[in-house]
């Protein structure tokens, strides 16, 4: 894990209790079987996987404290674009802490599906990067403007790690989409209806 708290690198407005993460976090629980799904050899990929590098703090982003009164995360943070956001960009990966089943928190409200079929999570609460401030468009806007993507980074030795990136969304057929995410707009996603369910549940 490569991390940075206290350091110069922080970006603005970064929580001092919240560990950020230049590179993902591994539980020591993770089974053989979800390392050989995360780490595979760069020989391996269908020749068409686009294999990219990433690092943060990201400059195309901003944190940004929410004082608009209507919005429904008011008194939180969300995050910003920093420049404009052209169709189909990787803005930037989401990191947090990778872990199975056997060390899920049911509780967190960061906890992204990296894989469906091996259980695998990336949860962002008390570690991550600045894609742990996107807030769900509900609310805030018609639709999202961005969405998570599967992406392959290279981490060198000949070998890639599968992470979750979040990506402004394509065009559109009809090209209603062609501009973007314009600089000051907010990147929203959407968390999936599974989320919202999930939080309206009683707590045990
Ligand atoms: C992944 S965090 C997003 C960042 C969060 N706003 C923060 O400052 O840490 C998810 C939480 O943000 C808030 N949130 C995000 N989108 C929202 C929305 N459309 N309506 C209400 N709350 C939202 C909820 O509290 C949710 O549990």
């Amino acid at each position: 894990m490569s991390s940075c708290s206290g350091g110069s690198k922080l970006p603005k407005d970064w929580p001092r209790d919240i560990l950020y993460l230049l590179s993902p976090s591994y539980s020591n629980a993770l089974t053989d079987e979800a390392h050989k799904f995360i780490f595979l050899s760069k020989l391996n990929l269908p020749s068409n996987t686009e294999v990219r590098r990433v690092s943060g703090p990201h400059t195309n982003v901003k944190i940004t404290p929410i004082s608009d009164t209507f919005h429904p995360a008011h008194g939180q943070f969300g995050l910003f674009a920093g420049q404009h956001l052209s169709p189909d960009t990787l803005i930037l990966p989401y990191l947090g802490y990778v872990h199975g089943k056997a060390d899920t928190d049911e509780n967190s409200d960061y906890d992204l599906s990296l894989d469906r079929d091996h259980a695998l999570g990336v949860d962002a609460s008390k570690m991550g990067n600045e894609a742990r401030f996107i807030n769900d468009y509900r609310s805030i806007s018609a639709n999202p403007n961005a969405e998570f993507r599967d992406i392959s980074i290279d981490i060198g030795k000949g070998l890639v790690e599968k992470r979750i990136g979040v990506f402004v969304l394509s065009a559109g057929k009809s090209g209603k989409r062609a501009k973007g995410i314009a600089k000051g707009e907010e990147i929203l996603v959407s968390y999936g209806k599974g989320f919202w369910t999930e939080r309206l549940k009683p707590k045990e």
